[in-house]
């Protein structure tokens, strides 16, 4: 199942995380309805990623829920793919295959469908990777890569996107498409959480994340146990 309408609303009710044995954060509510973008904002280590990682199903929060227009999400029974769209700190592509086949991988897995060709190739054209789409990834420059990465939000329908650092790598003039893009999606009724540190030209609201610091001290050494090297 993928929605791939409009949503009313987000809601995170009362949010805890635990990473390597420690408390991130705890009692972190919002609310975002559709058309918001919301910054994720707070010093570093406060829990920006943590956040985009439970909202994308890839991390279970301690306590607390998340429920997309009503339905409360838990892992392993409503995807939290079939909402959001996630790009995190890892690009996510193959470094032997072209872009298009990186592109068409990507799609397969979240729709079922190679990608569609006019949408990969306005998408291309949108960040400035024509002439690359069908070269090997591992060629490109950095921010070529970032840009690469960047694509699936142009070819892949999800009300949530979910964006952890999305500005990083990128020239002025890629920063205004990406700036572009993410205007077009919440004029659609989309709803976006990005995690950044460098202003974008898209309005949104401020949120953050230190405020809902633990109150027990959480700067001790981690536990081994509970590290995740996968992460
Ligand atoms: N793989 C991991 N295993 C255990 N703890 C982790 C892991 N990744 C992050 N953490 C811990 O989780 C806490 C929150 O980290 P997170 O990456 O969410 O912060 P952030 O606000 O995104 O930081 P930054 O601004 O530096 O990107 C930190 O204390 C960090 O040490």
């Amino acid at each position: 199942m993928a929605i791939d309408q409009p949503m009313i609303e987000l809601v995170l009710d009362s949010l805890a995380c635990q990473r390597g044995g420690r408390p991130v954060f705890e009692g972190l509510s919002v609310r975002v309805k559709a058309g918001h973008l919301l910054y994720l904002k707070g010093a570093n280590g406060c829990g920006k990623s943590t956040l985009l990682r439970i909202l994308g199903g890839l991390l279970a929060p301690s306590s607390g829920t998340v429920s997309y227009d009503g339905t409360v999400l838990q892992q392993h029974d409503i995807p939290f793919s079939a909402y959001a769209l996630y790009l995190g700190h890892q690009n996510a592509l193959k470094p032997i295959w072209t872009l298009r086949q990186n592109c068409d991988a990507l799609c397969r897995i979240m729709t079922g469908r190679d990608a569609p060709v006019e949408r990969l190739l306005e998408t291309a054209e949108h960040f400035d990777l024509s002439r690359l789409l069908d070269q090997p990834v591992r060629y490109f420059s950095s921010g070529q890569k970032h840009r690469a990465a960047l694509m699936r939000f142009g070819l892949i329908d999800r009300p949530v996107w979910l964006m952890d650092e999305p500005t990083v790598g990128l020239d002025s003039k890629n920063r205004d498409a990406l700036a572009g893009l993410m205007e077009k999606k919440l004029a659609s009724g989309g709803i976006i959480l990005a995690a950044t540190h460098d202003p974008v030209a898209a309005a949104g609201t401020d949120f953050d994340v230190s405020a809902f610091a633990p109150a027990s001290d959480n700067s001790g050494p981690f536990s081994s146990a509970f590290l995740e090297d996968w992460a």
